[in-house]
């Protein structure tokens, strides 16, 4: 596996924001996490990547276990560029004094490689996530919304990671970029690239992932082949999520019935 987690917990404070979490990742496939805001979607990305401690569970990476590193030895690890991150968020991980080029180049340069190297590797992952190769001299703050997330993306991809943890990579691309995002998705899982997608909506993950987590409350309520958790969901939440995704079925659930599965996820509260 190229990433495992069990029984993980993530505490802030006195809030339990991941309740005995566990998954697992093999090389060359996609696992779609989905939840409600506030359902601890950015904290499993953030704890995957060392960047929240957990206060109990496993996580290993890659064959490594990496559960008690500290801060120096995760730095390392993400240096390496094993796991790689692409946050919700494109202003917060690029530096904005930094341009584009020189942020896509800096892993590899960190790795010791070649000025050249890097930036003829930096200009074919440009392309490969459609960024004029004009835009590569820029600063964030001269790009539009999807011309940044484009930028982390390359960024992400440009050590060859064993593994990627997209957290929400498409909310800010237009229609056309979307496909496109999701297709160099499809070509990294034919590399061998195992893939974290996390998303509110379970409509852009059903088309890529293999498989589909439901995060509810912090903990995993269902779990299985994306399939058969879009067409025969068995927890009320996962059912209400494919009842609100109406593109996703044919036969998707009415007001009714949605109001009827909210009320019974309120009777039987969180996950334990
Ligand atoms: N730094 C923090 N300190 C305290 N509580 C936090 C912190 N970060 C997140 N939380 C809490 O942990 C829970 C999970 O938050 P998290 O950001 O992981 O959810 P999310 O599913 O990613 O939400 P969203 O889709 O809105 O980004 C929430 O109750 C949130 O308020």
């Amino acid at each position: 596996m190229s990433l495992e987690v069990s029984d993980l917990d993530v505490h802030y404070g006195r809030t339990r924001a991941l309740r005995r979490v566990s998954l697992s990742v093999a090389p060359g496939q996609t696992l779609g996490v989905i939840g409600e805001t506030g359902s601890g979607k950015s904290t499993l990305a953030r704890a995957v990547v060392g960047l929240v401690r957990p206060s109990a569970g496993r996580i290993t990476v890659d064959g490594e276990e990496v559960t008690r590193y500290r801060a120096r030895q995760w730095r390392a690890l993400r240096r390496r560029g094993v796991v790689q991150y692409v946050f919700q968020d494109p202003l917060r991980s690029l530096d904005p004094d930094v341009t584009v080029e020189d942020s896509i180049v800096e892993p590899l340069l960190i790795q010791g490689r070649p000025r050249r190297e890097a930036a003829d590797r930096a200009r074919r992952l440009a392309a490969r996530v459609h960024l004029d190769e004009e835009l590569l001299s820029r600063l964030p703050g001269e790009l539009s919304g999807g011309q940044r997330q484009r930028v982390t993306v390359a960024r992400a991809l440009v050590t060859d990671p064993r593994v990627v943890i997209l957290d929400e990579p498409v909310s800010a691309l237009d229609a056309a970029n979307r496909v496109r995002a999701l297709e160099l998705l499809k070509q990294l899982r034919d590399a061998g690239t195992a893939l974290v997608f996390i998303s509110h909506d379970l409509g852009s993950v059903a088309g890529v992932a293999d498989r589909i987590a439901v995060l509810y409350q912090g903990g995993i309520v269902e779990e299985g082949p994306a399939r058969t958790v879009v067409n025969a969901p068995r927890h009320p939440y996962a059912r209400l999520l494919v009842g609100s995704a109406p593109t996703l079925r044919s036969a998707a659930a009415d007001r009714a019935q949605r109001e009827e599965l909210r009320e019974l996820l309120q009777n039987i509260g969180g996950p334990a």
